[in-house]
């Protein structure tokens, strides 16, 4: 018989439920809907435990009192802005935010920035939250204590005052290349262009001739500078959680894969080039020298594979920052053309006229309004505007607040560096602030924060200032140039470091002398 045409309710419901009919159709549903109801009560209290956990994180620090579900504010977070983040800075000294749960505490004061820098037994740096899956978990620059300063150390040999001189030969021969390439573009299509990509592109063939001289092919060095990119995009400060193909992390890791491929297979080169008594090139075979040497203390054995990584750390940690910096140094200077008179004034006088002449360091130290100005110029736009560490463990931070266990902690660099107190008018390029010893903005050098600070503070500072100051020197010697200005040539993008919305775009001539 089919019960479920005629069901029959029992007057008594002293019968056992179990004689009772249950139409088919019925008891699937009545199952399904079990399911449903169960599914329903443990999403709900997953998303009310969450906001709990975090409210009972954030306390009474300022922020939105609720968090997004699941993606928090994923959405802001893969479009930041400066205005944005500036927002959050005046909110409070320190405010908290989550993204995809992971619990966010932002400092900006100086001396919380400081304070996150300089306690490396509560905090380590995590770059961006796929760092690690990126730079490869067993990085050098992820140590920390006795081993990172010990690692340090070895690298440290690299950036010596011998070893920079090597490097500003290939920088003003490197530079010169792309300048004589740009201006033949530029004489072919005198209207103006963005130089974003240019000078990226002329930052990392920088990079790798320094790096590894002619340890690396030209087929090598096209291919990493083009897969880079992948890179830099993929530096959001939380990307989407797992790194599946397609996803900016996984064809970040592919870039990477390949990038080390070329560089171990330079470390070998340069380990046997210096077996065979050629002399130093460039910054491997300086290693690979200086391993050799009976003099010194310390490791010597580093593989391919390890001299590869700590290449690619560098790479990794400059090639936007350096960029920046180079891109807003060309911006400021066609903005300022009273500054840009006195680069050039200092460099006839350093130069005396001759142009084609190698910069050499001791010229360079001759250059003290070159030096300012880059100085200036990275402070009023600040490449790195923040540097996220994680909480290793709970950190007592200040007398009221511990950030919890396994938060990323991030000091903010830009408030310190645009601090009116320190440096009055601080949104304008003023070189001369830095000639004056007296200046608050010379009495006050823990605010200059554009390294960082700190065990971690960037190895490649004086490799950097170094760089922008030839690369701009050298462009107010042979070349014009000329900003079209935009609607958003004052607006910044961050794409991993701050450029001018536009991609500034200039017009290049050739240098007409007065
Ligand atoms: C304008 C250019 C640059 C800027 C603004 C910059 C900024 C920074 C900042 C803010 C940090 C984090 C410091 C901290 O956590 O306290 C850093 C770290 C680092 N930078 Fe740079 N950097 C630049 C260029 C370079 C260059 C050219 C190199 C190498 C040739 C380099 C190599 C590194 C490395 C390896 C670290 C990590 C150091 C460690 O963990 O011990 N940077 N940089």
């Amino acid at each position: 018989m089919d019960h479920s045409a005629s069901v029959k309710i029992p007057s008594s419901t002293s019968s056992p439920l179990s004689t009772i009919p249950i139409p088919s159709f019925l008891g699937a549903s009545s199952k399904g809907a079990t399911w449903l109801y169960t599914t329903l009560a443990i999403v709900f209290a997953l998303l009310a435990l969450e906001q709990s956990v975090y409210r009972y994180k954030k306390r009474h620090l300022p922020g939105a009192a609720w968090t997004i579900p699941v993606i928090g504010k994923f959405a802001d977070s893969l479009k930041p802005t400066l205005e944005n983040y500036i927002k959050q800075w005046e909110s409070g000294a320190l405010s908290a935010v989550s993204v995809f749960n992971i619990f966010i505490v932002l400092a900006s004061t100086n001396d919380y920035a400081r304070k996150i820098f300089n306690s490396p037994t509560y905090a380590e740096p995590c770059l961006t939250h796929s760092g690690k899956q990126i730079l490869r978990p067993d990085n050098w620059v992820f140590l920390n204590g006795k081993v990172h300063v010990e690692y340090r150390r070895v690298l440290n040999t690299l950036f010596t005052r011998k070893a920079l001189g090597t490097y500003l030969r290939i920088m003003d021969s490197i530079t010169r290349t792309h300048f004589a390439r740009w201006l033949d573009e530029a004489a072919k299509d005198p209207s103006a262009r963005p130089i974003m990509m240019v000078a990226r592109d002329l930052n990392m063939d920088t990079s790798l001739r320094v790096f590894c001289g002619s340890h690396i092919s030209e087929a090598a060095a096209k291919e990493i500078c083009d897969k880079y990119w992948r890179i830099t995009v993929a530096l959001e400060l939380v990307n989407f959680p797992l790194a599946l193909p397609g996803t900016k992390v996984y064809r970040a890791i592919q870039a990477r894969k390949a990038a080390l491929a070329h560089l171990e297979h330079a470390a070998a080169s340069s380990k046997l080039a210096m077996a065979s008594g050629a002399e130093p090139e460039c910054m491997l075979d300086h290693w690979v020298r200086t391993l050799q040497d009976p003099a010194h203390k310390g490791r010597r054995d580093f593989s391919d594979t390890e001299m590869a990584m700590v290449l690619f750390s560098f790479l990794f940690a400059s090639q936007d920052a350096m960029s920046s910096g180079l891109i807003y140094g060309f911006q400021h200077l066609a903005d300022h053309p009273e500054i840009l008179a006195k680069v050039r004034e200092e460099q006839e006088r350093v130069r005396g006229g001759d142009y084609e002449k190698p910069v050499t360091l001791e010229m360079m130290d001759d250059m003290p309004y070159l030096r300012a100005l880059v100085k200036e110029s990275l402070r009023v736009k600040p490449p790195v505007t923040m540097v996220p560490y994680r909480a290793t463990k709970a950190f007592p931070i200040s007398d009221d607040y511990t950030v919890p266990a396994g938060s990323m902690v991030i000091p903010s660099l830009y408030p310190s560096l645009h601090d009116p107190e320190v440096f009055p008018e601080p949104a304008s390029l003023i070189p001369d602030r830095w000639l004056d010893p007296e200046s608050s903005a010379n009495q006050n050098p823990r605010n200059y924060l554009v390294f960082g600070a700190g065990p971690h503070k960037c190895i490649g500072n004086e490799y950097a200032v170094m760089n922008i100051a030839l690369v701009l020197a050298d462009a107010a010697v042979l070349m014009d140039w000329e900003h079209h200005r935009t609607p958003t040539s004052d607006k910044v993008q961050i794409i991993a470091t701050l450029f001018p919305q536009d991609g500034c775009l200039l017009k290049l001539s050739p240098r007409q002398k007065a």
